[in-house]
């Protein structure tokens, strides 16, 4: 592998999103991401080639750090320029979350800055899977027990923020078992829609429920959070500055 040309945060557009203290990012690159491709052997980018970049552990003072640290939650801006590889949309890894010590998986809120995404959302046993479009100023709940996967299924860049519990690491194992999501996000052919998807089943997953498409905006239940007055477009950051209760990421089984 060459080394990396990581693109600087300020062409990345980060100042629209971020005005405080940006760390270093974290990174994945085509070689990062080969496991868990539709087709890596078709891709023709050098294996170094940056496709995401994750700016996470965000406060924008000492005392967000503070209310941050005290519910053990961490707020991280993730940037995914657009690209299509061998006709699949670029995306992320894709992980699970552990569950939490009551037995619940750990939840995890996103909305979406920039751009538009779709998240692929599978439930453990495969008994659901779910693709949510989410357009800028919508939020998306990664339910407990369902794995996900942010697609950049747009022209511009994607700009996500996530609110997440700091008590567990991601898990891996299946996506990269699995080579990826029980679906591709992949381009249609001809010019008729060229923005459409082709949700095209991972032959890997024989038993994956059939995809269910929805959008953010139709999901009733993430308008509002466990008493937290919330909506789409407001900014989840927001959930931070104004000292939200935000233990349902840590105890989701108090709100189910
Ligand atoms: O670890 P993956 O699957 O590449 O996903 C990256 C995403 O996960 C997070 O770590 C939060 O779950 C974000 O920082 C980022 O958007």
């Amino acid at each position: 592998m060459g080394s990396i040309n990581i693109i600087p945060a300020q062409l990345l557009g980060m100042d629209r999103y971020w005005k405080g203290f940006l760390p270093e990012p974290s990174v994945r690159t085509v070689g990062d991401m080969e496991c868990v491709l539709a087709d890596p052997d078709s891709v023709e980018l050098d294996s170094a080639t940056p496709l995401y970049y994750m700016y996470r552990d965000l406060a924008m003072n000492e005392t967000d750090r503070e209310i941050l640290s005290r519910q053990n939650i961490r707020y991280d801006i993730t940037v995914i320029p657009p690209m299509v590889l061998s006709g699949e949309y670029v995306k992320t890894k894709g992980h699970y979350h552990p569950e939490d010590p009551a037995g619940l998986g750990y939840p995890e809120l996103y909305q979406v800055l920039a751009g538009e995404a779709h998240f692929l959302l599978q439930q453990k046993g495969l008994l659901d899977v779910v693709a949510v479009a989410a357009s800028a100023g919508e939020c998306v709940l990664i339910p407990p027990g369902y794995g996900h996967v942010s697609i950049n299924s747009g022209e511009e860049v994607l700009v996500m923020a996530n609110l997440v519990s700091t008590l567990f690491d991601s898990e891996y194992a299946v996506y990269e078992e699995m080579q990826g999501g029980a679906y591709y996000a992949q381009e249609k052919e001809g010019d008729e829609n060229p923005n459409g998807i082709n949700w095209n089943q991972n032959p890997r997953y024989v038993s994956a429920a059939p995809i269910r498409e929805i959008a953010a905006r139709d999901i009733p239940e993430q308008g509002i959070l466990h008493g937290t007055v919330f909506r789409h477009g407001m900014e989840i950051y927001d959930l931070v500055s104004g000292s939200a209760d935000l233990s349902f990421l840590n105890e989701p089984k108090r709100f189910v």
